[in-house]
């Protein structure tokens, strides 16, 4: 089995005489090394015995208790589904599992597996599957939830895994002992590995045109978590081939918008020289929507020994009112083996777009849109790559509600209901804040595809 030490060395930002975050291809991050990655958990995962009562949880801990103890919603959204609040918790749970391996991997000399891809994987990416398997089984019934997500347990199952799969065992009960924290429900004792497994394991569903399922990127964009950049957690639910809700995950998200193009390393840098107060939210959000709402929101990640409470501070989000090409700032993948970055400068630069292109890791791209940071987002992927529906479903329903557009190259909107990939898609992914935009990046596809060698 392939593994990779991360190079972690990060680059600071030309404004202050360094340059942005990374562009190079995926090998880049990486040096063979024969032997396993582990971070260790904390001490009172190590010392704990197998089947730890969890003493901590209080016995009524569940989202529904959280809203009686508040009272009726001051703000926030004005009637969300069960299922959403369930969602938006599991997905701050899992950012709270994200941070902390996160910074395992920055601190330590961790190393990251490869897949049969050759992309990265990270303890998190299982551990992440694992605690929202469970949680929306543990909700829901394990009967009436189906899973699309992006891991399976193969390679934890290889000979010589072992150790890998112990690591994590002990993230997954680590994070579900918080659960109360969330408002959820957890685990009455320690899972044991078989029951880690069977909750990874369970998110195979396939998708298709009926019935609801579910579909998870646990770490979308890997290799920006793996560089300590930008990364999501992307969680939505399908029904009937149509995406109902969608929650988005951003850790590294900055909340002043100029942070953005910046390593979040250097943000926190500059943060350290300027603190604010120590409840002040600069960065890490969680971005919600529901289908036929109108209506995006976005709350902080919760802090440390703190707990959600409805609605936790949401605050609504809108996409940019700005129509101009010549204002307008476009979001593309880092990574140029992701999406063409020659075609998009050249469409870029027939429309009329004058800002640098925005570029970075993951789903937050469609959080940017959503939030009004960008105003464009364009993915297009070399001949033969077939997207994946768990790496846009989130997004897709997010910057609808926010009040944008997203489609296909062809002005098609992207089409959930034909298993794991986004079946017929044409060329592209093009996401906008308004249709004015869209129709100028939609017709410049056109007028530049023939001539390109995409
Ligand atoms: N050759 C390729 N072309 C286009 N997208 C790719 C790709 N290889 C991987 N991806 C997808 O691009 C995602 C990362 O997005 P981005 O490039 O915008 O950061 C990856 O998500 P994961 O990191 O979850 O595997 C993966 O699904
Ligand atoms: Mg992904």
């Amino acid at each position: 089995m392939p593994l990779y030490t991360a190079n972690l060395a990060t680059k600071l930002p030309h404004r202050f005489g360094f340059s942005r975050t990374n562009t190079s291809s995926l090998p880049n991050y990486a040096a063979f090394k024969p032997s396993f990655f582990f971070f260790f958990p904390s001490t009172h995962i190590l010392n704990s015995s197998p089947n730890r009562i969890y003493s901590s949880v209080p016995s009524s801990s569940s989202i529904m208790e959280d809203q009686k103890h508040v009272g009726p919603l001051i703000s926030g959204p004005k009637s969300l589904s069960q299922e959403l609040k369930v969602a938006v918790a599991a997905v701050q749970m899992a950012c709270f599992l994200c941070q902390r391996v996160q910074s395992n991997l920055l601190t330590s000399n961790a190393q990251i597996q490869a897949k049969d891809d050759n992309s990265p994987v990270t303890v998190a990416d299982w551990s992440v599957q694992a605690i929202i398997s469970w949680i929306l089984s543990k909700s829901f019934g394990s009967k009436n939830v189906s899973i699309v997500a992006e891991e399976d347990v193969q390679t934890l199952s290889k000979p010589g895994a072992d150790r890998l799969l112990k690591v994590v065992v002990e993230t997954v009960n680590e994070c579900l002992c918080e659960a109360y924290r969330f408002g959820l429900e957890g685990p009455e004792c320690t899972l044991c590995t078989s029951e880690v497994l069977e909750a990874i394991s369970r998110c195979n569903s396939s998708g298709g045109s009926t019935g609801r399922f579910w579909t998870l990127d646990p770490v979308d964009g890997t290799l920006g978590f793996i560089r300590g950049d930008q990364y999501a957690v992307a969680l939505a639910l399908i029904e009937d081939g149509e995406v109902v809700l969608g929650v988005l995950g951003c850790p590294n998200y900055p909340m002043r918008k100029e942070w953005l193009c910046y390593h979040p390393r250097y943000h926190s840098i500059i943060s350290k020289l300027s603190p604010t107060t120590s409840e002040s939210w600069d960065k890490g959000c969680v971005i919600y929507a529901q289908k036929g709402s109108g209506e995006a929101w976005m709350q902080p990640l919760i802090h440390v020994n703190k707990k959600l409470v409805w609605p936790n501070s949401a605050i609504p989000i809108q996409v940019s009112s700005i129509d101009d090409p010549a204002l307008a700032t476009f979001c593309e993948p880092v990574e140029k083996a992701n999406s063409s970055h020659s075609f998009t400068a050249g469409l870029a630069h027939s429309v009329g777009l004058r800002n640098q292109p925005l570029r970075v890791y993951s789903m937050v791209k469609y959080a940017a849109i959503a939030r009004g940071d960008a105003e464009i987002f364009m993915k297009f992927a070399r001949a033969g790559y077939k997207e994946k529906i768990w790496d846009h479903a989130a997004g897709v329903v997010i910057i609808q509600e926010a009040g944008g557009v997203v489609t296909d190259a062809r002005g098609c909107p992207l089409n959930f209901s034909k298993g794991m990939y986004l079946e017929g898609l044409d060329r592209g992914v093009i996401a906008c804040a308004g249709a004015n935009l869209h129709d100028k990046i939609i017709r410049a596809v056109d007028a530049s595809w023939n001539s390109s060698c995409l």
